[in-house]
């Protein structure tokens, strides 16, 4: 991945935020993110392969042998020369898996055990139930093909071919693949490591005493819920109150102790009198990123703040701190509501992550009907928390008879209602209009 400038990280792909009132598009947020956390490589780190799950494969993975290394058998038997076929064959001797039976006489049929190697002399193998058993003297055989139930070497992949490319999700069936090949060890992808700001005076930690103008901080847990999807991991959590001096003072220590290498703040970021965050990222409307930067105190921030046509989500930040030692830091800054941090971080944060680092599984998107009308926002794009399943879209303009993914909105908009997003599978991309969508319509989908 090659490193980019501080000065284009921000300026080339989204284009400057313009104001409050000219949002820009989910696309161009996405490219914003991307040329911010592009400021910073994801290097390769190497670990068990049992620890490997989920984890991206940093380079090719070539085939150091065949797989099948030997032809072997496909089934307990007996192994024979399928030109003698048909014909009477005197059953002599005994191959387990793993051991390697001597040349066969012509005439003669060898008992085998499935993964055993298909001794010389031999070219099919016949099903002991085809058989009157083990212990018979002869037994007596039909045409068979050569080849019949033989696992021939290579078949699975042959040595030199790729077996897995770099940049693969190592899946549980991957992991298999690397053991087969006699790995212990492989080099994958490292976990971004985190920060994750929370705060206002309002929000307290799970586990403090909370008073009764406050708040349980929900949003930290999320981040890191999400995070850990995206093959990262929240190293810290920092909660803040509302004084801008503080902030910046704690925001530039961690920073510096624990060099992150994302930031992800939340909250603090839209109209209010106290918006500790934008304020201390130095973020006036459109204009942050740009300029010569915020001191935070050994660490200057260049961030911009705006909104992104989207609900929940419209306010938003992203940026770059800088260490003065070369060290470039991206921050993404979500809006406080827990809803909406946490529908920011799946369809903003994580497609690009996804596109930056490679971290993670990439998310999903699919299609689906609507088995309830939804109707649309007039010039936002909206995230609608929804739970999908396989079945029939009845009353709707799709075939009735047709049965296939649905999605069904759940009811609420409001981007406090955390409890009731729980269930949420998916998030349906409701596009800007004014007609309602009617059942059966077929949507965009962001799986969860
Ligand atoms: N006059 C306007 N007011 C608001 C606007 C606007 O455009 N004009 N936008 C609204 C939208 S949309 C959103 S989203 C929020 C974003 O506000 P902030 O990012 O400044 O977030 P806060 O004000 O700090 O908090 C909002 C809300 O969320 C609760 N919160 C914050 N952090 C946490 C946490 N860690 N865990 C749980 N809950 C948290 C906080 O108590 C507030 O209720 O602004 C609207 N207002
Ligand atoms: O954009 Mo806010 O996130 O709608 O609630």
């Amino acid at each position: 991945m090659t490193e980019i400038g501080v000065q284009a990280s921000t300026s080339a792909l989204g284009g400057p935020f313009r104001s409050w009132s000219e949002p820009r598009s989910i696309d161009d947020h996405v490219s914003a993110l991307v040329a911010a956390l592009s400021v910073r490589t994801i290097g390769a780190e190497t670990v068990p392969v049992a620890e490997a799950l989920d984890r991206v494969l940093v380079d090719d993975l070539r085939a150091p042998f065949d797989l099948p290394r030997f032809d072997n058998s496909q089934m307990d038997g007996f192994a024979l020369d399928a030109a003698a076929t048909p014909g009477s064959f005197a059953v002599a001797g005994m191959i387990a898996a793993g051991q390697t039976g001597d040349a066969v006489e012509p005439g003669t049929a060898v008992p085998i055990m499935t993964g055993a190697p298909v001794p010389p002399g031999t070219s099919a193998i016949i099903p002991v139930e085809e058989s009157d058993g083990y212990d018979s003297p002869s037994i007596s055989v039909p045409g068979t093909p050569a080849g019949r139930f033989v696992r021939p070497r290579g078949s699975d992949i042959a040595a030199g071919d790729v077996a897995l490319p770099a940049g693969a999700v190592l899946g549980s069936a991957s992991l298999g693949v690397l053991a087969a090949f006699g790995l212990t060890t492989i080099s994958v992808r490292a976990r971004p490591r985190v920060l994750v700001v929370t705060g206002g005076d309002e929000v307290a930690a799970p586990g403090t005493q909370l008073r009764d103008d406050q708040v349980f901080d929900a949003n930290a847990a999320l981040l890191g819920a999400v995070m850990r999807r995206c093959g990262a991991d929240v190293v810290e959590s920092l909660v803040v109150d509302d004084t801008v001096e503080d902030f910046r003072a704690s925001l530039a220590a961690r920073v510096r102790a624990i060099e992150p290498d994302l930031v992800i703040t939340s909250g603090g970021i839209s109209a209010g009198r106290f918006e500790v965050v934008q304020q201390g990222l130095g973020g006036q409307e459109g204009s942050g990123a740009q300029g010569a930067g915020v001191d935070l105190g050994g660490l200057t921030a260049r961030v911009e703040f705006g909104s992104v046509a989207m609900q929940p989500g419209g306010p938003q930040g992203v940026g770059v701190l800088d260490s003065g030692s070369g060290e470039h830091i991206p921050i993404v800054c979500f809006p406080g509501n827990p809803v909406s941090t946490w529908i920011s971080a799946h369809v903003l944060l994580r497609d690009a992550m996804d596109r930056a680092w490679s971290t993670g599984r990439p998310s999903r998107r699919v299609t689906a009907a609507l088995a309830a009308p939804v109707s649309p926002l007039p010039a936002k794009t909206q995230l609608r928390r929804s739970e999908m399943d396989v079945g029939t879209i009845r009353d709707g303009p799709t075939d009735p008879d047709s049965t296939r993914l649905r999605v069904r909105a759940i009811p609420g908009t409001s981007s406090h209602l955390l409890a009731t997003a729980a269930p949420a599978d998916s998030l349906i991309v409701v596009p800007p209009g004014n007609a309602e969508l009617p059942v059966g319509a077929v949507v965009e989908v962001v799986v969860l």
